[in-house]
């Protein structure tokens, strides 16, 4: 099963995502965008460069989630493992949808998401640490190009439509709680899944 923490810069995804290992430490912990590829690396450089081109960034983001995906996440799925994602294909239709919103591309969600359909492997269920774009940014401490609040808004307006497309699949938490909340209601949205499934 393959669940997906998604969310704003500083939401808390990598708090949690941590604290879930000594939960389920069985689990098999990944994340988006990868640290142990040259993918990742790449992906990592078009984040630092500020006049990076948005489409090419769009490009290495999906190719850093097509290597991940055969590498990782197929891999461990066919063994049966529960996969945990910090941050995964969402992130793309919500980060990259806003840097191409004054592009040549129409409709950039949708065609991001097309390019996703042909190979990718939707999460079962996604947990959404939601928090303001004010909060979000100042947490994140505005580090690089994508931590800042007037883009963060237009991703969290593009996470939005993902749920209300999507209802069933994410879980909403209110990540503006103290993380000893957060994490609380991430367990029992866990409990829940798990129960489910
Ligand atoms: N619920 C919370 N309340 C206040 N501060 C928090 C909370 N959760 C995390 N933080 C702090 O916010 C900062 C960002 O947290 P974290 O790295 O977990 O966020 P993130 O969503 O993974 O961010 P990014 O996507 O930028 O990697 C850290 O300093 C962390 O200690
Ligand atoms: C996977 C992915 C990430 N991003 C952005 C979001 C963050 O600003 C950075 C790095 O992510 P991290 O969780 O802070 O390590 O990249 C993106 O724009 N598109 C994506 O697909």
């Amino acid at each position: 099963m393959l669940v997906t923490l998604e969310g704003l810069d500083g939401s808390g995804k990598t708090t949690v995502w941590e604290a879930l290992h000594d939960v389920y430490p069985d689990a098999v912990f990944t994340r988006e965008p990868t640290d142990d590829s040259w993918y990742g690396e790449a992906v990592n450089r078009a984040i630092g460069d500020d006049d990076a081109d948005p489409l090419a960034t769009l490009f290495l983001f999906t190719a850093d989630h097509a290597d991940h995906l055969s590498r990782v996440v197929r891999p461990a799925l066919a063994d049966g493992e529960l996969v945990i994602s910090d941050r995964y294909s969402d992130s793309r239709y919500a980060y990259q949808a806003a840097s191409l919103r004054d592009s040549d591309v129409k409709r950039p969600m949708e065609y991001i998401m097309g390019i996703h359909a042909a190979f990718s492997r939707t999460p079962d269920k996604t947990i959404y640490l939601d928090v303001d774009p004010e909060t979000a940014a100042a947490r994140s401490g505005k580090t690089n190009k994508f931590e800042q609040a007037a883009y963060l808004a237009d991703v969290r307006a593009n996470y939005e439509r993902l749920i209300e497309a999507e209802p069933e699949r994410f879980v909403r938490v209110d990540a503006t709680q103290p993380p000893e909340d957060v994490l609380d209601a991430v367990e029992a949205a866990f409990a829940d899944i798990l129960e489910e499934n």
